[in-house]
């Protein structure tokens, strides 16, 4: 009989999974994702299910890596919160699988970074990011491009002032607040846009040419952060080009071009045009999340 699934509570998995670790193992999986063949990853696009009467979605991301037999679903409800609302925006968890069983081998509570610092596609000087949002994503996204990169500066905005002052006392290093986002993104180099908006809050005239913008808000077909001119003036990248013209407003509704995927650019099929103004568009990805959780429940063996 299958063993009963192991519980990994978030922190623990906060504990075990080290991004030095795991950013490697994601390019691989992405890079097999953009060859296009069945017979290496399986991820359909997300379904979604509306809960209208939450203001909110459930999305179902399984994903099946062949070669390294992982399967696993990632189930993650989020929503469209009001302002000042105490309840979360996101909450996820992800089920990992014995594939030739069909058992669930642990169930953990995922520790979500959809984007990871692109060197690629950042200037080859970055010296200044701004944060536009300061929830669960801007903490994490913080830590991962602050421990990867050292920017001179670090900056944050988001829509109430004190949400942005206390991601600022909370952070490790000196984040600075800003009031308005065009002051915020006044010269940076790299962008993280992690806000729960609708409506796009980032405009291209306000962008420095070159610069990096790591879109990671907007899941939605209707939802945007970016407006059309930043949309049509840089380069785009995404994680799924299928999912992207499925769920992702800021592509649908500018009409922009999908340049490339980040896969392509990790084989080595597309250029990554860090010269250029560039935004990665992530909406999340099943791989990423069982790549994840393989890891973790590998690192969880080893202490138990
Ligand atoms: N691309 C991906 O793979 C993932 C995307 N997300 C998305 O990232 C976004 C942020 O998620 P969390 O940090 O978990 O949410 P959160 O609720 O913790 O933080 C959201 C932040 O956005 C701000 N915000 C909310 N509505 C806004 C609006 N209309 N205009 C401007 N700012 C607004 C809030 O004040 C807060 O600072 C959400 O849209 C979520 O769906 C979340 C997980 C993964
Ligand atoms: O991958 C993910 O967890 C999500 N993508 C959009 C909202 C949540």
């Amino acid at each position: 009989m299958a063993e009963p699934p192991v519980l990994i509570r978030q922190d623990e998995v906060e504990g075990l999974l080290h991004y030095k670790d795991l950013i490697p193992r994601l390019e691989v999986a992405l890079g097999k994702f953009s060859k296009l063949d069945s017979a290496e990853v399986i991820q359909p696009v997300r379904t979604t299910v509306p809960l209208q009467k939450y203001n909110g979605f459930l999305g179902l991301m399984p994903a099946y890596l062949v070669h390294e037999d992982i399967l696993c679903t990632k189930l993650v409800c989020f929503y469209k919160r009001e302002s000042g609302s105490t309840l979360p925006s996101t909450q996820a968890t992800v089920l990992l699988f014995d594939p030739e069983y069909g058992n669930v081998k642990a169930v953990s509570m995922p520790m979500i970074i959809e984007q990871w610092p692109l060197d690629l596609l950042m200037p080859a000087k970055s010296e200044v990011l701004t944060i536009l949002g300061a929830g669960h994503q801007a903490l994490s996204h913080y830590n991962v491009f602050t421990e990867t990169f050292s920017f001179k500066e670090v900056r944050v905005w988001s829509r109430r002032k004190e949400t942005a002052e206390r991601f600022a006392q909370s952070t490790q290093g000196h984040v600075t607040v800003w009031e308005s986002v065009e002051e915020a993104v006044n010269g940076a180099d790299v962008i993280v846009t992690v806000t729960g908006a609708s409506e796009p809050v980032l405009f291209g005239q306000w962008v420095k040419p070159g610069a990096h913008v790591a879109a990671v808000g907007a899941c939605r077909p209707d939802w945007r952060e970016l407006d059309d001119v930043l949309m049509r003036q840089a380069k785009v990248y995404v994680d799924s080009r299928e999912g992207a013209v499925a769920e992702s407003g800021d592509i649908i509704l500018s009409g922009a071009k999908v340049f490339a995927e980040l896969g392509e650019v990790l084989n080595g099929t597309r250029p990554a045009l860090r010269e250029k103004t560039t935004v990665f568009k992530s909406l999340g990805m099943g791989i990423q999340d069982a790549v994840s959780a393989k890891l973790v429940f590998e690192q969880w063996k080893n202490k138990h």
